[in-house]
């Protein structure tokens, strides 16, 4: 089923330009700094991408991830094939489920009351559904927690406007704030760092201590990567230092690279490169004997991570005779449940925000492409 689009910001316009769209982007409102008003009936709602259940799923579940965004059919046709691969199932929404159960277990042991709700901007559940229920439930406020770690049009503000654009679609319901970038939570990057170490420890004993270590992130047009976050470029900073901080625990003292994946648009769009692939052709070039990936740029195992990275990076490594082991992310590890319960605990005690970690309602902003007349 496509879902239903409703423009919340003209062409062109920042959201912060024109004051009654503010309004109507309270769902991405600036991060407040004041405690929890007693008695408002709060939800934590986890806000994700959303994922195909089966093959027929697919082609419109494509469609809706790419409304509007200039990817060639090609690109969609490929992609297909890699979740008809897996039954036209998306492994992300069992992992979102997963991590709701996780979290609301850590909630309950900590003796917070506190319902958690699940929403997608691609699928079902869609998020503007989960809004209609969280109003009908009489939910006044909510915090809402994103899938992504990190600032970019992508992993940031298109979750501000899909809170948007299911409050403009129930015309109303609570009010909500999104929660700020967690990549540097002490749990995100411990969750990381055990990952990082166990796949080291994978390897075989002679390559283990000269792997090179290679973090991995969604690329991103360059355009993109120039808005993200307040001042630009903050997507890259926050998986660098991320990652930084992930090797410090699990390797320290290692070099490692930052490298991209899963690049999709028109060849002659520039994308944050190197791509991966190339990366390990590289480095074998150069001499390297073996290699561990870390998908530090993503919170779960998803198809992006098991079809780009399991299966064509471990080939291309296969190709180039490297040895090759790639770390789990996150998912439901406790140290990452941990911290996701302390975000919203430092939110509702009024606690300051993370400073450098929260976007403003207005950052990372790509103004939409121009509609161009349909190529039959
Ligand atoms: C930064 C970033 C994240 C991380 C932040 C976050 O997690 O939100 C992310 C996550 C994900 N991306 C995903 C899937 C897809 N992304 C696509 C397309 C795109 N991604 C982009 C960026 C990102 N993507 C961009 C700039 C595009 C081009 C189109 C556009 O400008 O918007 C396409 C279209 C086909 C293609 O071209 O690949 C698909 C199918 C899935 C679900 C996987 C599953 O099903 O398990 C997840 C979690
Ligand atoms: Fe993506």
């Amino acid at each position: 089923m496509p879902r239903a689009t409703v423009d919340i910001t003209p062409a062109g316009q920042r959201p912060d330009e024109d004051p009654s769209l503010a309004v109507r982007n309270n769902g991405g409102a600036e991060p407040s700094t004041e405690p929890a008003p007693a008695g408002r009936r709060e939800a934590l709602l986890v806000l994700s991408f959303g994922g195909p259940e089966g093959h027929d799923d697919v082609m419109p579940f494509l469609e809706n991830v790419t409304r509007g965004r200039g990817i060639p059919r090609e690109r969609l046709e490929e992609v297909a094939e890699h979740y008809h691969h897996f039954g036209g199932v998306s492994p992300i929404n069992d992992q979102n489920k997963a991590l709701i159960a996780a979290v609301e277990k850590e909630l309950a042991a900590a003796g917070i009351d506190l319902p958690v709700y699940w929403g997608n901007r691609n699928w079902a559940p869609y998020v503007e559904d989960t809004w209609a229920q969280l109003a009908e439930d009489g939910i006044e406020h909510v915090y809402v927690f994103a899938t992504s770690a990190y600032a970019s049009f992508s992993g940031c503000r298109q979750y501000h406007e899909d809170i948007a654009r299911a409050r403009v679609s129930y015309g109303g319901g609570p009010t909500a704030e999104k929660l700020p970038h967690y990549f540097d939570t002490p749990g995100f990057v411990q969750a990381n760092a055990d990952a990082l170490a166990a796949a080291l420890a994978s390897l075989p004993e002679d390559v283990r201590s000269t792997a090179r270590l290679v973090a991995t992130a969604h690329s991103i047009p360059d355009s993109m990567a120039a808005v993200a976050g307040p001042d630009g470029h903050a997507y890259e900073a926050e998986l660098l230092a991320a990652a930084e901080r992930v090797v410090a625990e699990a390797a320290p003292g290692r070099p490692f690279d930052l490298v991209w994946q899963s690049r999709s648009g028109p060849p002659s769009v520039p994308w944050l490169e190197p791509d991966v692939n190339d990366h390990l052709r590289a480095l074998a070039a150069a001499g390297e004997h073996a290699v561990v990936l870390f998908p530090v740029g993503f919170i779960s195992d998803h198809l992006e991570v098991i079809w780009d990275l399991d299966n064509e990076a471990r080939e291309t490594a296969e190709e180039v005779g490297l040895a090759f082991a790639r770390a789990a992310t996150a998912g439901t590890h406790p140290a990452f449940v941990e911290s996701v319960r302390m975000l919203l605990q430092e939110r509702r005690a009024g606690g300051l925000p993370r400073l450098g970690t929260n976007c403003p309602a207005s950052c990372c902003f790509v103004p939409p492409r121009p509609a161009r007349p349909a190529s039959s």
